[in-house]
């Protein structure tokens, strides 16, 4: 994605970024509330669309900064970059994953919201390069089938991010297990993101001790597209 380089948020964007931040910052706040995260190590952003850049290329995401501890997350910590990872606004370094957070958004319009976390269960299933069978209707509501593996990428450039897109593009599945590393979420904004990175772990962990059982049982494809089609189209309050 080539565009001209964003060198601070543009005043149409402001208030749309300062209400990123306050909700991204309240987000973080859900990983070890779920604990799914030890010290600093999960991140969240969120997309922020420009409307007067139709390709996108205007859009922003917002994210925590590198090691900072949840408990000194605040909006006004958050920082903002551009969909090359490039910092606009904050004084310091953004997420060691933000390059990730970043490929992710220039190539699924679809997606406002990333979450990455080291979630014991969902990155031990990532340790042995092996996706998570769709044993649960759980996982046929939230992940319309098993969650799957992405490749083995190192952090430092683009091809975390590569990797996720690669394996979640038309994919139904919301969460990808990177091999050796641990689970990237993706949702329409940043709280479906984090709800994925949620319900990840818990069926990471009860299909983990379901196999400590025995052989859990796959459930038919008729009835996995039933479930997911009811999930995401009639559950909840609406
Ligand atoms: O997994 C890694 C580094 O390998 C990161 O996700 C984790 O340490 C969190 O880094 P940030 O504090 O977001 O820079």
């Amino acid at each position: 994605m080539t565009n001209t380089p964003i060198t601070e948020v543009p005043a149409h964007l402001r208030a749309a970024v300062d209400a990123a931040k306050q909700k991204v910052a309240d987000l973080h706040a859900e990983l070890p509330r779920w604990e799914l995260v030890v010290w600093t190590a999960g991140n969240v952003s969120e997309r922020v669309r420009d409307d007067r850049s139709p390709d996108g290329t205007g859009d922003l995401l917002v994210i925590k900064p590198s090691g900072l501890s949840y408990d000194d997350i605040t909006a006004e910590a958050m920082v903002v970059c551009d969909l090359e990872g490039n910092l606009v606004e904050g004084d310091r370094a953004p997420s060691s994953d933000t390059a990730a957070h970043a490929y992710v958004y220039a190539h699924m319009p679809e997606v406002g919201g990333v979450v990455h976390t080291h979630s014991t269960y969902a990155t031990a299933w990532a340790a042995r390069g092996e996706e998570i069978p769709c044993v649960l209707t759980m996982m046929a509501d939230e992940f319309g089938g098993p969650v799957p593996v992405g490749p083995f990428a190192i952090i430092g450039d683009d091809s975390i991010g590569r990797g996720i897109v690669e394996t979640l593009r038309g994919s139904r599945s919301k969460a990808v297990l990177m091999q050796n590393h641990g689970p990237f979420t993706i949702g329409g904004d940043a709280k479906a993101a984090v709800k994925a990175a949620v319900l990840c772990e818990e069926v990471a962990r009860a299909v983990h001790v379901s196999c400590q059982l025995g052989e859990p049982l796959p459930i038919a494809q008729e009835h996995v597209d039933a479930l997911y089609d009811r999930y995401q189209n009639v559950y909840g309050q609406r």
